[in-house]
């Protein structure tokens, strides 16, 4: 149940794609996917086909990086520049988060009621630690590596883990590209644009907040955002991946309220990014701090955050089928790289 008692965040089943099932059933599948994320953006997926035991195995790689020595984790430091965001980020060193979307001038995205309830201005001291990697064979957004002394196999997991996650994701686009009832030739170009290598999977660690820190009020976990960019994360959208430990929760559009996405088994979370809110709309989401409440200790929290994002310099347009359908354009045509600078100048992201 969300903060207000009411809200479900809907789950959809896939495992039609994921068996490779008849066209109907994909269908099916694919039109129930469509309906639910046009809602708010957001969504649980069963049937994702990633098995539980890798997931088990990510969140224990996860656990091991974050408790290392400090020194050691710092041995892979995150560089002081937004390119390449990569390796491992210090408490407290991502600003990025905390604007969004629905701080910009752009008027296309203020028409929700969500806005009036993030407050942007608030600063919250964000207890998190990150670690960022991408594919390696990636040269611009290169990969930050431990020495593989201080977390054997990390290297090897990690990369492996990395391009499971893009299989999965590829099913989601296949039935959000059936959802939309694009032409081949659109599909096409949309696959084209998601390759795997601009993809970034992120391991992040919640520290756990004693009932002291709480009376600190500006001590927080993630404020609300959409995935337009956490320094340089535009997706078009994102799998998370959490602990048995909740906080995380989605924006409902039409009240302003938020839901938790209550861990569940063999469900993954799904939000939109910004880059396909010009066709879905994006999810507002934050991570939340359980004892804020009650003033109790709050637990540790992992989740592992994978943004799917296209070629960077690849044009983006809209789809002939759906201007015509809507009888005009709405979206000018970008590239990945033009928008996201787009949005950093919006958000005035470097103040
Ligand atoms: O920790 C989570 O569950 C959410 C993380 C997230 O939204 C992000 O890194 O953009
Ligand atoms: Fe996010």
């Amino acid at each position: 149940m969300g903060s207000n008692g009411v809200l479900r965040i809907p789950i959809v089943d896939l495992s039609a794609f994921t068996n490779n099932d008849d066209p109907e059933s994909c269908q099916a599948a694919a039109k129930a996917l469509a309906e639910k994320v046009h809602i708010n953006g957001s969504v649980g997926i069963s049937g994702h086909g990633l098995a539980s035991k890798v997931l088990e195995e990510a969140f224990a790689v996860t656990k091991k990086l974050f408790d290392l020595l400090y020194e050691d984790k710092m041995k892979a430091p995150h560089p002081d520049a937004m390119v390449p965001n990569r390796g491992y980020s210090d408490i407290g060193r991502e600003k990025g988060a905390a604007k969004t979307a629905l701080e910009t001038d752009d008027e296309a995205k203020k028409d929700n009621r969500l806005l009036g309830r993030v407050n942007p201005y608030l600063q919250l001291t964000r207890l998190k630690e990150s670690y960022e990697i991408g594919s390696e064979q990636n040269s611009v957004q290169y990969n930050i590596w431990l020495p593989e002394d201080v977390l054997p196999n990390f290297r090897q997991f990690t990369t492996k883990f990395f391009w499971e996650l893009h299989k999965t994701a590829s099913m989601i686009l296949e039935a959000l590209i059936m959802g939309l009832d694009l032409t081949e030739e659109e599909a096409a170009t949309i696959r084209a644009l998601h390759t795997g290598h601009d993809n970034q999977l992120r391991l992040l660690h919640y520290p756990s907040i004693s009932a002291e820190m709480l009376k600190n009020e500006t001590v927080g976990r993630l404020q609300a955002h959409t995935d337009w960019s956490n320094l340089t994360v535009n997706s078009l959208f994102t799998l998370l991946f959490q602990d048995s430990n909740s906080g995380l929760e989605f924006g409902d559009r039409e009240t302003g309220d938020f839901a938790s996405a209550m861990p569940k088994e063999g469900v993954l979370y799904m939000n939109i990014g910004d880059m396909l809110d010009r066709v879905y709309p994006s999810g507002l989401h934050r991570v939340v701090v359980s004892g804020k409440a009650n003033g109790e200790e709050t637990p540790a929290r992992y989740s592992i955050p994978y943004f799917v994002t296209p070629t960077p310099d690849d044009v983006i347009a809209p789809s002939p089928s759906l201007v015509a359908r809507q009888a005009k354009q709405i979206y000018e045509v970008v590239t990945f790289n033009s928008y996201s600078e787009q949005m950093f100048q919006r958000t005035n992201v470097f103040e």
